[in-house]
C-alpha cells in the first residue's frame, strides 16, 4: 500500500485535498478524527486528560468539553505539550491499527491527514510520500474565519504548529493553496496522475 502523509497547518486546505484524493480512489485516515476517537467517554486517555486538565472538562453526559480543553491547552506551549504527551501514544496506536486493516483489505493508496508533522517524525518511516499543503497565513485566516473560527483561536493554534519552512523542508511534494478552489483541485489531480495514476 502506498502511504501518503498529507501535512498542513490549521485551515491550510488539508481536508479539501484529502477529500479529493479520496474521490480519486485513496483510502483516508484523519489524525484529527483519531484524536477525537481516543477521547471517547470512559476511555483511558480521557481519564488521564481530565486528571491533568481538570474534572470540569466532563459534561453531564460524560463527554469532553472540547472548547474548554482547547482554551486550556492552547494557552501555552507547556500546556499543549502536556496534552500531546498524553494523547499521542494512543493516536499512534490507532494509526497503526488502521493502516494494518487497510493493508489487509487490499487498499492500494492511503492518505493520512497529519495536522502536526513534527510530532509524527517517529512515524515517517510509514510514509512513502510526504505531501504538504502550504497556504499564506492571511488566506488561511480568511478561510478559518469563514468556517466560524475566531481569529484568537486560529492564532493560538497556529503558534504551536510547525512552520511553512519546516513543512517545505520535509515534503516530497508541495501543493500551494493560494488561489481558487479550482486551482487547488487541479494540483491534486496532477499530483495523483504523476504519482499514483501512472
Ligand atoms: C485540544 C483539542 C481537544 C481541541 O479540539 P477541537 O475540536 O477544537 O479541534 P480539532 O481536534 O478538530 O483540531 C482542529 C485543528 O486544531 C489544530 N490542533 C489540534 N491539536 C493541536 C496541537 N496539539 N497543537 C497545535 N494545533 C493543534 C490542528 O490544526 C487541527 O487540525 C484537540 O485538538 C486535541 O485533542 N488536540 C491534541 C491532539 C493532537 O495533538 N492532535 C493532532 C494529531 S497529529
Ligand atoms: N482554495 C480555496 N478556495 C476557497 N476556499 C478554500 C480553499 N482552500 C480551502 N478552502 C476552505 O477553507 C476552509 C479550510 O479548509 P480545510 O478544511 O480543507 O483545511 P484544513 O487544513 O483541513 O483545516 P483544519 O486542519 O483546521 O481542519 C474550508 O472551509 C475550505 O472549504
Amino acid at each position: 500500500m502506498y502511504v501518503v502523509f498529507l501535512a498542513g497547518g490549521v485551515a491550510s486546505g488539508k481536508s479539501t485535498v484529502a477529500r479529493e484524493l479520496e474521490r480519486l480512489g485513496a483510502a483516508r485516515i484523519d489524525l484529527d478524527a483519531l484524536s477525537r476517537e481516543v477521547l471517547t467517554p470512559q476511555s483511558a486517555c480521557l481519564k488521564e486528560v481530565v486528571r491533568v486538565f481538570g474534572g470540569d472538562l466532563l459534561l453531564p453526559d460524560g463527554t469532553l468539553d472540547r472548547t474548554l480543553l482547547a482554551a486550556r491547552a492552547f494557552a501555552s506551549g507547556e500546556a499543549v505539550h502536556r496534552l500531546e504527551v498524553i494523547e499521542l501514544p494512543y493516536i499512534k496506536r490507532l494509526l497503526d491499527g488502521r493502516l494494518q486493516e487497510l493493508r489487509a483489505a487490499g487498499a492500494r493508496v492511503c492518505v493520512v491527514e497529519v495536522p502536526l508533522l513534527d510530532r509524527m517524525e517517529d512515524q515517517l518511516d510509514r510514509a512513502d510520500e510526504v505531501l504538504c499543503v502550504v497556504s499564506p497565513p492571511g488566506v488561511r485566516l480568511a478561510h478559518a474565519l469563514d468556517r466560524g473560527m475566531t481569529e484568537e483561536d486560529f492564532l493560538a493554534r497556529r503558534a504551536h504548529q510547525p512552520s511553512d519552512a519546516y513543512l517545505r523542508g520535509h515534503a516530497t511534494s508541495i501543493i500551494e493553496n493560494a488561489g481558487s478552489l479550482d486551482s487547488l483541485l487541479r494540483q491534486v489531480q496532477l499530483w495523483w496522475d504523476t504519482h499514483v495514476g501512472r
